[in-house]
């Protein structure tokens, strides 16, 4: 992409941003493992074609608050969510939402990368299967080939779809999980310290297609480091012993944040 057009595109996104819209609305969540609280009356959005990092501490929630997302919290005994989270309108704690379908809408990408034992081919395709999206074998392919291009994989992986996706590098099978993830034409991508098993490099890239997916999806991302929060996120919240301290543009919560706990976690004075 050209400078110009790539300068337009950012401007297009800043004002899809500017204009609030929030794709999820999270009300007053609180989460309790047993009779462990573990998050306290958290009020979060996420807006659309933006990124938002959690940040805070070990231990702050950050991981349980995106679980409750996309209801990945109903797979841990003994975990119960309060409060309401909304995907556009709807209440995905109604209890006649599709959980499958959720998950389908609100993608889920893991610390580590966890591509099925199977082919890079079934990788891909095995989700647009189980969900119908694909009618014909041309359409699973026409699937795999645009998923792999947009987590820009495809011309490392071309020659060898049929190969398992176990023997690529961490990186790359990260980014295979990220093609997984998009293949289901998801509205919300979750990512929980993506780039935390990666190198320096393959964290680059990893970094650089979040920023690219931004123009398509929302994306919320849990980071332990300060400078990914900074580099590719526009909107940052920062947990602090399961409360929400503070939610801001990501540029003055690292220059100017408004609560001093955020202040002394980015200038490493404790977590
Ligand atoms: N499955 C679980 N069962 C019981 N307690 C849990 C469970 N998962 C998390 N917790 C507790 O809930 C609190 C928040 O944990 P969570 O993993 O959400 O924090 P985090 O900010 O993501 O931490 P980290 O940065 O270390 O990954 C912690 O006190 C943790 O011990």
């Amino acid at each position: 992409m050209n400078m110009l057009t790539e300068t337009a595109v950012e401007k297009a996104l800043e004002q899809k941003m500017n204009a609030t819209a929030y794709k999820m609305v999270g009300r007053t969540v609180s989460v309790y493992y047993g009779e462990k609280r573990a998050l306290f009356d958290v009020n979060l959005n996420v807006r659309e074609n933006t990124v938002t990092a959690l940040i805070g501490p070990s231990g702050c929630g950050k991981s349980t608050f995106l679980r409750c997302l996309n209801r990945m919290n109903d797979t841990i005994d003994n975990c119960r969510v309060t409060g309401e989270i909304k995907l556009d309108d709807e209440d995905i704690y109604d209890p006649d939402i599709d959980v499958v379908e959720l998950r389908a809408r609100v993608g889920m990408v893991f610390q580590k990368p966890n591509p099925f034992p199977k082919s890079i081919y079934e990788n891909i395709s095995y989700g647009p299967r189980i969900h119908g999206i694909a009618r014909s074998k041309a359409d699973l392919d026409q699937i795999v080939e645009s998923s792999l291009h947009k987590a820009g994989l495809w011309n490392e992986v071309k020659d060898r779809l049929q190969e398992s996706g176990t023997g690529l590098s961490g990186g790359q099978q990260q980014r295979l999980c990220i093609a997984r993830a998009v293949a289901v034409s998801p509205e919300v991508i979750l990512m929980d310290e993506p780039c935390s098993a990666l190198d320096p490099i393959a964290t680059a890239k990893v970094e650089e297609l979040i920023h690219e997916l931004r123009e398509n999806y929302s994306i919320v991302i849990v980071t332990h480091s300060m400078q990914q929060a900074a580099r590719v996120s526009q909107r940052t919240a920062m947990f602090h012993l399961g409360n929400l301290v503070e939610e801001n543009d990501t540029d003055k919560m690292f220059t100017n944040p408004d609560d001093p706990r955020t202040q002394d976690y980015i200038m490493g004075r404790f977590g």
